[in-house]
């Protein structure tokens, strides 16, 4: 659907893209990433809205470059920040915008009867765009991007400035695109959680530079770090001391279990290799007559892939992570 090839943008005093190299297949997909991280732009670039300073993109196999009106043509956007008009209804604006993308009276009008109905605005659709609500708001935005039935849909934030209750409905809404209609979506987030629900592949971007793509289920699969608590007893007022000297001296691979977290200092991780790693610890749990809370493994977060990143932008991220819940 997308492929890009070392694609730059440089504005004067900053890089918004760096050389980026993704291929995005059809479904849906996450583009996350800080604000700042360059996710507007590169939408703007891939809709042939923007030139690129340097590399090359295609969408639908189209070239960026040379297609713009065609790629247009065959993909919707969804902008990021308002701008609709306050004093038409939903149904003139959307009608307005299916005939901008060239289709029929008749056409238009049966599209957006049946877009504004897929985006619940059925009932409110005469009333004039000024007194919605911001989740309306953002469903009209969302509807003028999907009326002239494209292959594939940008969708820029759109969950942005929505309560939990509308950013639910409209994550429902974005699954259903491609479920019911068949539509690719490409989903720009700083939200990190909300897409590992929604998306089938997630692409994370730091600084215009390409952090990691992959499928959601790699990056939410469960790995082998095995989490372990135990209790204190009277022989070992530090249970948790005791039982990672313990495991380190048979060898074991074991950290602590990261600060800040409520409880955190009682936990320990281990690198499971094999079952046997989880006898290892049952049997030096009971050697040192300790009682086991819970050994768990762990699953891997989608935000994880920041903590991996260089120091550059950390704060950014962690505002990012932080808003992931
Ligand atoms: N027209 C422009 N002129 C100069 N700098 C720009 C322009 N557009 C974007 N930038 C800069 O490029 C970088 C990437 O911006 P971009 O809007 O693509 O980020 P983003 O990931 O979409 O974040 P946000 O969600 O905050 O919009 C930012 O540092 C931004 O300030």
């Amino acid at each position: 659907m997308i492929a890009t090839e070392s694609l730059s943008k440089r504005f004067p005093r900053v890089t918004a893209l760096d050389r980026l190299s993704v291929d995005i297949g059809p479904g849906v997909t996450g583009l996350v990433g800080a604000n700042g991280a360059g996710k507007s732009t590169l939408i703007k670039i891939l809709l042939g809205l923007s030139p690129a300073s340097e590399g090359r993109a295609e969408v639908l196999g189209l070239d960026v470059a040379t297609k713009g009106a065609a790629i247009r043509e065959r993909v919707g956007y969804m902008p990021e920040h308002d701008c609709l008009p306050p004093d038409v209804s939903a149904t003139e604006f959307v009608v307005h915008m299916a005939r901008m993308s060239g289709l029929p009276p008749t056409a238009a009008r049966e599209r957006t009867a049946d877009t504004l109905r897929h985006v619940r605005l059925y009932e409110e659709r005469y009333r004039p765009i000024g007194g919605y609500s911001t989740g309306m708001k953002q469903r009209v935005k969302l509807a003028q991007a999907l009326v002239h039935d494209p292959r594939l849909v940008f969708l820029d934030e759109p969950t942005n400035g929505l309560d939990p209750v509308g950013r639910d409905e409209m994550l429902g809404l974005i699954r259903r695109i491609h479920t019911d209609f068949g539509i690719s979506v490409l989903v720009t987030s700083h939200l990190l959680g909300e897409l590992e629900r929604t998306c089938d592949h997630v692409v994370v971007i730091d600084g215009g530079k390409l952090l990691r793509s992959s499928s959601t289920t790699d990056f939410t699969q469960t790995t082998t770090t095995l989490a372990v608590e135990v209790t204190d007893t009277d022989d070992h007022p530090d249970g948790t001391k005791a039982l990672r000297e313990a495991l380190l001296a048979r060898g074991a691979d074991v950290q602590d279990g990261g600060a800040g977290l409520p409880g955190a200092g009682h936990l320990l991780l281990l690198t499971a290799r094999s079952e046997e790693t989880y006898d290892l610890v049952r049997d030096t749990v009971a050697g040192l007559g300790l009682g086991l809370v819970r050994m768990e493994q762990r699953r891997h977060h989608i935000s994880e892939v920041f903590t991996t990143a260089d120091e550059q932008g950390d704060q950014q991220r962690k505002e990012a992570v932080g808003h992931g819940g």
